[in-house]
């Protein structure tokens, strides 16, 4: 079906990984920071919510929100003896950046959150951090729910690290690194991590704080550092905008995002070149990122290792392509919210897709799809991949729309405003 084409003009929220990073950061350092345009969804209240328990003071004010560290706060939440409670959702950055600032705490925090955050991996983590001196206890089971007992501090020192399956175990240690006694030394192990704009990302970050970490290959070094950033503004998040940036090329027209950065360590950045590989064009300039497509797709061979929390935007494109395509090196998202490479290929199939699970990837053959129910997995990536397939398929039903709000809330809206457009 030719779909009506989108002409939109569209702001998207700050970036979920940039907001709760300096969130974290914010809580370890020395004085105040106001954090400008931060991401307000169910991930960044976790992580207030988890930051407020362990003792930093987090205030909604006009500009954004201020963090008040943990070393100033006035009062924690509990009582001493009390176990503080940390809820994680299913926010892995949640799950991987806070538990080492428990170790720092002086009380005992216990973790837990969704029935999917159970499922998801944090064992090379919690393992590495033991070995940095944090008193964990997890039944050896290497998954929430566990407790940190808080020494109040945490000696660091030198860690071999498995980080496959996710980039968050090393940005975890990372980000924690500054504020422990000697320091952290990374030397990964095993296969490259994941999201390497995302590794790029919680460096750059530390520097803007005042950190000096350092990094040679596979290994990483971050010095104890005080902590500093009186006043920091967060970019929009350029994931959030996939969906928006690929509409043109499934419905024809053109879509603009404003604030895109001139550059930045976000791995949706890839978007601009993805889009002209695509068929599509993306121009940025000062009036934000303009992104025009025919409706036109062409197929393409994508290895998506490094920007894996795109794939799902991404899949739903090429099932509209002119040839198959094969998208591979996301082995990892079978660790993601949901297993993703499941739930794509599954609901693909439902409508009629021809989508096959590779061992890292999914094998895209574009067929004509049919209405039908879109399930989501509690997943906000799959809610905007059903978004994008409703542009080309009609009576597309998607799933609990709802739980979109991990990282846009306002994602419904915002769409139907795109699709629902004005007539001239
Ligand atoms: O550090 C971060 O903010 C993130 C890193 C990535 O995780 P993985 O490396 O586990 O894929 C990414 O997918 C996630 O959405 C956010
Ligand atoms: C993998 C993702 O999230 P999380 O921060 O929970 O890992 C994601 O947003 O695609």
């Amino acid at each position: 079906m030719a779909a009506t084409p989108v002409d939109a003009s569209i702001r998207v929220p700050g970036s979920k990984s940039i907001t709760n990073r300096a969130f974290v950061l914010a809580a370890l350092s020395a004085g105040p920071t106001l954090i400008r345009e931060p991401l307000d969804s169910r991930d960044a209240r976790l992580m207030l919510d988890a930051l407020t328990a362990m003792g930093a003071r987090c205030e909604r004010v006009a500009e954004g929100v201020r963090v008040h560290p943990v070393t100033t706060g006035a009062e924690t939440a509990a009582t001493p003896g009390e176990t503080v409670e940390v809820a994680m959702g299913n926010a892995g950055t949640v799950a991987r950046f806070t538990p080492a600032l428990a170790a720092l705490g002086t009380h005992d925090v216990r973790f837990d959150g969704d029935a999917a955050i159970r499922r998801r991996p944090v064992g090379p983590l919690l393992r590495a951090l033991a070995e940095l001196g944090a008193d964990i206890d997890d039944d050896g089971r290497g998954a929430p729910p566990f407790i940190v007992h808080g020494r109040g501090g945490l000696p660091g020192g030198s860690v071999e690290l498995d980080s496959s399956a996710s980039s968050q175990f090393l940005s975890a240690l990372l980000l924690v690194a500054p504020a422990t006694e000697r320091g952290v030394t990374v030397r990964l192990v095993g296969s490259a991590p994941p999201s390497e704009p995302h590794i790029a990302m919680t460096l750059d970050m530390l520097r803007r704080f005042g950190a000096r970490p350092e990094r040679s290959g596979t290994e990483f070094h971050v010095p104890p550092a005080p902590l500093s950033c009186p006043d920091y503004t967060v970019e929009p998040d350029l994931s959030t905008a996939a969906p928006f940036v690929l509409a043109p090329l499934l419905a024809g027209g053109a879509v603009r995002v404003a604030g895109w950065p001139d550059e930045t360590t976000q791995p949706g950045d890839w978007l601009r070149s993805l889009v002209g590989e695509l068929g599509g064009s993306a121009v940025l300039d000062d009036a934000g990122l303009t992104v025009t497509g025919s409706g036109a797709v062409r197929g393409a061979d994508l290895d998506l290792h490094e920007v894996g929390e795109l794939t799902p935007a991404v899949a739903a494109v090429l099932c509209f392509a002119d040839r198959p395509s094969v998208i591979s090196g996301v082995a990892h998202l079978r660790g993601h919210e949901t297993d993703r490479l499941a739930a794509l290929a599954t609901e693909l199939g439902a409508l009629g897709g021809n989508v096959t699970e590779t061992e890292d990837g999914l094998r895209i053959s574009p067929v004509p799809l049919h209405s039908g129910t879109f399930r989501t997995y509690e997943d906000h990536r799959l809610v905007m991949t059903g978004a994008l397939l409703g542009l080309r398929v009609p009576g597309v039903e998607v799933e609990n729309p709802g739980t979109v709000a991990k990282t846009f809330p306002g994602f419904v809206p915002a769409w139907e405003r795109l699709v629902n457009r004005p007539r001239d």
